[in-house]
This record gives C-alpha cells, sequence and structure tokens, in this order.
C-alpha cells in the first residue's frame, strides 16, 4: 500500500497546502488545534474537494485535479472513525455491525466478523442499543463497522478525543491489536503526543496548514521539531524492545531495549519474549555528569550527549546516546550551562518514568 497526498485548499483565510507519503502501518496527522488535520484528512476520504492536487491509493488515482479526476467518498472503499461513534440510533449493535458489512464488495468481504468482534471486544453487546453503550463501548462498535466494510484504508478523526482518560485507557489496547493484527493501513488524526507515540508507526507534522516534518514517530515526538510549547513539554523518546524477565512479586519487568540496554519498568500482565513499546517522557529524564548513587529511580544509564538543542524559551532538549538507543532529556538551559553540556560527554541519564505500552 502507498498513500500519496500533495494538496491545497483554500478555507476562508486558512490555506492547506500538505504534501505527505504512507506507506502500510499506522501514520498520524499530528499538529495543534487548528493546524490543518481534520481538512486534510477530509480531502483523503473525499468529504472535500482540493482546489489543487492529487490523491492516489497505491496507483489508483482518487484525485488529480490537473485532469478533473475525483472518485466521490462512496467509491474510495475507505473506512472513517469520527470524534464520535455516530452509529445508528434505533439499530442494536449487531444491525450497526452489519451495515458494515453490507457496503463490503462481495469478493472483499471479511471472511470472518466473529474475529473483528472478538478483536474490539464487543461480543458481549451485540444485542445492545447504542443509547445503552459507554462512549468507549461505542467507539469501540463504530471501529468494527468501519473495519467489517473492508476499507483498503481506516481514516481516524480524533476518534478518542470525546472520550475520558478510563475510557482512553480501555480503547488503545485495542487500537494496538487493530495496527498489529489487521493488516489495513491507517491514517490517524490526533492532538495528542501520548496517543501517537504509542499508536503511530510514522508522523506527519502539521502547523499552520503545513507539513512541518515527515518521520518515525521516535523521531518526530522526539521534540525539538515539535512546534507549540505543550507539545514540546511532552516530547519524549518512543523505544522498541523485548521482555527479558519478569518479577511478578514485585510487578516489575525488565525490557531489553533494541541496541542492548536494560530498563526496569513497572509491568503487569506482560509476558517473557513479548515485543513491546516504551515511552519516555523528555521531563522525566534527568542528567548528572557523575553516577549517582542513593536514588529511588530504577535506571540510570550510562550514555554520551549527542545534541543539545536550546528552545530559546529557557529549556534546552539533549539527546544522549546510551548504547546505540537515543534517550531525549529536556532539562532548563541553566543546568546543562552549569553541566557544561557538550557533544562527546560521557553522563549519566536518571529515568524516572517509563510507560509501558
Ligand atoms: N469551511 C471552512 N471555512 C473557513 N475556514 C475553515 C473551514 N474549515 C476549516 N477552516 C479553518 O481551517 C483551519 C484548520 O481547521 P482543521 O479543522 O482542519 O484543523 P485541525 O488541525 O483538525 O484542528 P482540531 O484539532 O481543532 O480539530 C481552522 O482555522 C479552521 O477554522
Amino acid at each position: 500500500m502507498s498513500l500519496v497526498v500533495d494538496v491545497r485548499q483554500r478555507l476562508g483565510t486558512f490555506a492547506l497546502d500538505a504534501a505527505f507519503t504512507a506507506e502500510g502501518g499506522v501514520t498520524a496527522l499530528f499538529g495543534r488545534s487548528g493546524s490543518g488535520k481534520t481538512s486534510l484528512v477530509r480531502i483523503v476520504a473525499g468529504l472535500a474537494r482540493p482546489d489543487e492536487g492529487r490523491v492516489v491509493l497505491s496507483g489508483d488515482v482518487l484525485v488529480d485535479t490537473a485532469r478533473g479526476v475525483f472518485v466521490p467518498a462512496h467509491r474510495r472503499r475507505f473506512g472513517y472513525v469520527f470524534q464520535e461513534a455516530r452509529l445508528f440510533p434505533h439499530m442494536t449493535v449487531r444491525q450497526n455491525l452489519d451495515y458494515g458489512r453490507w457496503f463490503a464488495p462481495k469478493g472483499a468481504r471479511a471472511e470472518n466478523p466473529a474475529c473483528i468482534v472478538d478483536l474490539l471486544g464487543i461480543g458481549d453487546l451485540l444485542k445492545r442499543r447504542p443509547a445503552n453503550l459507554s462512549g468507549g463501548e461505542k467507539q469501540r462498535v463504530a471501529i468494527g463497522r468501519a473495519l467489517l466494510s473492508a476499507p483498503r484504508l481506516l481514516l481516524m478523526d480524533e476518534p478518542l478525543a470525546a472520550l475520558d482518560e478510563d475510557r482512553k485507557a480501555e480503547i488503545l489496547p485495542y487500537l494496538e491489536r487493530l495496527r498489529d493484527e489487521v493488516g489495513i493501513p491507517i491514517v490517524y488524526v490526533s492532538h495528542s503526543v501520548a496517543e501517537v507515540a504509542r499508536i503511530a508507526d510514522r508522523v506527519v507534522l502539521m502547523n499552520a496548514g503545513r507539513v512541518e516534518t515527515v518521520g518515525p514517530a521516535s523521531e518526530v515526538l522526539g521534540g525539538p521539531r515539535l512546534v507549540s510549547a505543550a507539545e514540546r513539554r511532552e516530547a519524549g523518546s518512543v523505544l522498541s524492545g523485548r521482555v527479558e524477565a519478569c518479577d511478578a512479586a514485585h510487578g516489575l519487568a525488565t525490557i531489553r531495549l533494541q541496541g542492548g540496554l536494560p530498563l526496569v519498568v513497572p509491568a503487569a500482565g506482560v509476558s517473557a519474549g513479548e515485543a513491546v513499546r516504551l515511552r519516555i517522557p523528555a521531563r522525566d529524564v534527568m542528567v548528572a555528569t557523575v553516577r549517582p548513587e542513593g536514588l529511588s529511580a530504577l535506571n540510570i544509564l550510562e550514555g554520551t550527549v549527542e545534541a543539545v538543542e536550546p528552545d530559546g524559551e529557557g529549556m534546552t532538549s539533549l539527546v544522549l546516546s546510551c548504547r546505540g538507543d537515543r534517550i531525549r532529556a529536556r532539562i532548563t538551559a541553566f543546568s546543562a550551562g552549569r553541566l557544561g553540556l557538550a557533544p562527546g560527554l560521557p553522563v549519566y541519564a536518571v529515568v524516572k518514568t517509563v510507560a509501558l505500552e
């Protein structure tokens, strides 16, 4: 699968001028409110026409303004999940799901709808109507309905934004299973660093209608390229690793990172050998020039400073190379100066929190 988007559209005083490509997995359109994410995803969906440009999915030209091509939304075979579930209130969950299936072309019908129902954990809800479901349950049904239409591409526009933190936490594991077990490429709109870090393979960072940068989640969410101060505060490292050992008595697991470093993290319900993603918020990493002792932190990593990037607002982003894995830290410019941090300097990274995802 390859999705090529290169479009321009004027909306009142707002000018969208955005280009990106996506290749399978989850591509996040990420940026602050008003940066143009929804306008862009609406063009990909066929719900809006660009003034100029092209949208091509795996060689299939869906929009080409120069040649007068515009394939309408219902003929694109895309699934769309919005902020609110938009289920049919008079239909049961099963009927809502069947409605999705009904739209699948004959040859492409999901072979086993029961698998999708299982994957989303909605088997017990089939006879209920949307009015009796929680926000998280509704959203899982909406995702199921979209999947059962056998889409070539799934577009999700802030699917968790209307949910409270508990409901978000409930639904995120299902989105991860969707990413890992269903081969459908996903374009995922969000303004949440934590959500994007957890779900996305690639990130398209939007700012004022334009694409600021495109890259792996681990790079884009690292910090320096993030546009708003709020995003930079949330910046951090996204790392991959494998569970090496579990210490059930203490609720801890040792994760071996790709570069070979071990990290000890609080973990419930993981098993040895499992591949995991970790997020370490940059603001939760302290830096020392000598090995600290007598600390409560479980992880003190040896590394060297790779980059020092002051943000001009009194804070400095650091990239630390720890046996090949890059750990980001965000400290005050004052501390960076006082410690004389410069590329090549050996340091210790004290990691206060690690989110296992
Ligand atoms: N039909 C329209 N007419 C005029 N301005 C519009 C129209 N649609 C969108 N805009 C403007 O375009 C800008 C981008 O809006 P858009 O909804 O795409 O941003 P967003 O990044 O998805 O934001 P949010 O995260 O808040 O949903 C906003 O300033 C919005 O007011």
